[in-house]
């Protein structure tokens, strides 16, 4: 059996490859630019903390550097030692990836899955912070994820959903399922969730990366570039449990993995209110990190200065659904949870082992959305496979319900494609896999 075919996308496989020129190149410049964050803060540190600020941001800068050089001097991985919570598994997980090499080698930078290195380098960001009690509530990428908010943008798909409402509410809505504006809207909504996941400041290394041009205006022209598009089938899983449902209980939950914070969360939030209005769900509950991740990913911050900053704004579709919003949290039926398994370097298909409260939590969903490309790569365990292996497959018996990816591709793993679907975009254009203008709907419906 052919099994390196499945092995974890390494770095070091090929000095070319997209996870090498990532480790390269992006992650230095991303650990630069938090040391610069840093350094234009000393004044607000001493005006703060005197000079133990100033010590404080000191040794945290001198953490982060010596973080750099060990990435960019191919030094090995070393263990986590701030004892936080979730350090003894990222020790253990070390531990794993020394087993698998053998005796004479150590994981290094270079020499490790992707996805491991990648990760690991947020959460010893994290590392550097904490080692410092008066530095621990630094907003790290705060600034330019609030910058991801880009108003025009919102203020017009905050417009749609805002008559999505109307017809809801004058009575289009009385069986989703029969409805057909709301059977039009759907792809609709599900696309504008699609497609805000191209704003994301990792893949640009922190560099504005925003949504610039209307996304609504560009829908129609976009759907070619969408390579899996299982929509239909998910609405209908809702449909589905929507109607078996309504014999048992009353409730049906949809559970969305955030992913970006900025116009992305918006987009979810959008479709997340699309969901109740048309009444294929009862409530949502949002998954979001619970540290600052990947630069621009969702954390409890994010999400509650969004919620704050719609309602506290002077524009009418933006004040309304800022309000609604937020009495929808506070009601309960939107819910907002963080667990510590998502800032891990672990596969999806080890959560039931290692997070069973997260495995069991999401079993209790009738459906559930994958935001984003770092969650594929979870998903599918970051592996080189076949273009055509079944999603279910590459799932590897992760299933604790039925699931959605809604992903750009930014990352050189995919599944799912048909039979020639491959070599005709890689004839077409080198980087398909990576220049974020692809995208997939890609369900796993069946357990
Ligand atoms: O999960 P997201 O926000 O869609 O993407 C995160 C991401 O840009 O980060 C990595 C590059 O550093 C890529 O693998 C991946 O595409
Ligand atoms: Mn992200």
């Amino acid at each position: 059996m052919l099994l390196s075919k499945y092995f974890h996308t390494y770095i070091f496989s090929c000095c070319r490859s997209f996870a090498y020129l990532t480790i390269r190149d992006r992650l230095p410049e991303i650990l630069s630019k938090v040391v610069d964050t840093v350094h234009r803060h000393k004044n607000k540190f001493f005006q703060e903390h005197g000079q133990e600020g100033v010590e404080a941001e000191k040794r945290v800068i001198s953490f982060l550097s010596k973080l750099r050089n060990e990435l960019q001097t191919d030094k090995p991985v070393i263990p986590l030692t701030d004892g936080l919570p979730d350090s003894e598994l990222w020790n253990q997980y070390l531990q794993q990836q020394k087993a698998l090499l053998g005796r004479n080698e150590r994981p290094s930078w270079f020499k490790s899955p992707w996805l491991y290195v990648e990760c690991y380098m947020y959460r010893r960001i994290h590392e550097a912070v904490k080692q410092s009690a008066l530095l621990v509530e630094f907003p790290w990428f705060q600034s330019k994820k609030q910058q991801l908010f880009f108003y025009v943008i919102i203020c017009t798909t905050l417009k749609i959903i805002y008559l999505c409402n109307i017809l809801c509410s004058i009575g289009f809505v009385i069986d989703a399922g029969k409805s057909p504006k709301i059977k039009e809207l759907m792809p609709f909504i599900t696309q504008i969730s699609l497609w805000g996941n191209r704003c994301d400041l990792s893949i640009s290394a922190g560099r504005d990366n925003s949504q610039k041009s209307s996304l609504l205006a560009s829908l129609e022209g976009l759907k070619a570039f969408i390579l899996v598009d299982d929509s239909k089938s998910v609405w209908s899983v809702l449909l589905e449990s929507k109607k078996t449902k309504a014999e048992e209980t009353s409730s049906t939950r949809v559970d969305i993995i955030l992913d970006n914070a900025g116009f992305e969360l918006v987009t979810d939030l959008v479709l997340a209110d699309f969901l109740l209005a048309s009444q294929l769900a009862t409530e949502i509950h949002f998954h979001g990190k619970c540290m600052p991740w990947f630069v621009s990913d969702t954390t409890k911050e994010d999400f509650d200065w969004t919620l704050r900053v719609l309602q506290a704004d002077n524009h009418f579709w933006m004040s309304n659904c800022g309000i609604k919003w937020e009495g929808l949290a506070k009601k309960g039926v939107w819910v907002y949870h963080e667990h510590s398994f998502w800032t891990l370097p672990h596969e999806f298909r080890d959560m039931a082992e290692v997070a069973p409260d997260l495995h069991a939590e999401l079993q209790k969903s009738n459906l559930i959305f994958f935001k984003g490309d770092l969650n594929y790569r979870k998903l599918t365990g970051d592996r080189k496979w076949d273009l055509t292996t079944s999603f279910h497959q590459s799932l590897q018996g992760f299933h604790p319900a039925p699931l959605c990816s809604l992903r750009t591709l930014k990352a050189d793993i995919q599944v799912g494609l048909q039979p020639g679907q491959g070599e005709q975009l890689t004839a077409s254009d080198a980087n398909w896999m990576t220049n974020g203008k692809y995208a997939i709907i890609q369900l796993s419906a069946s357990t």
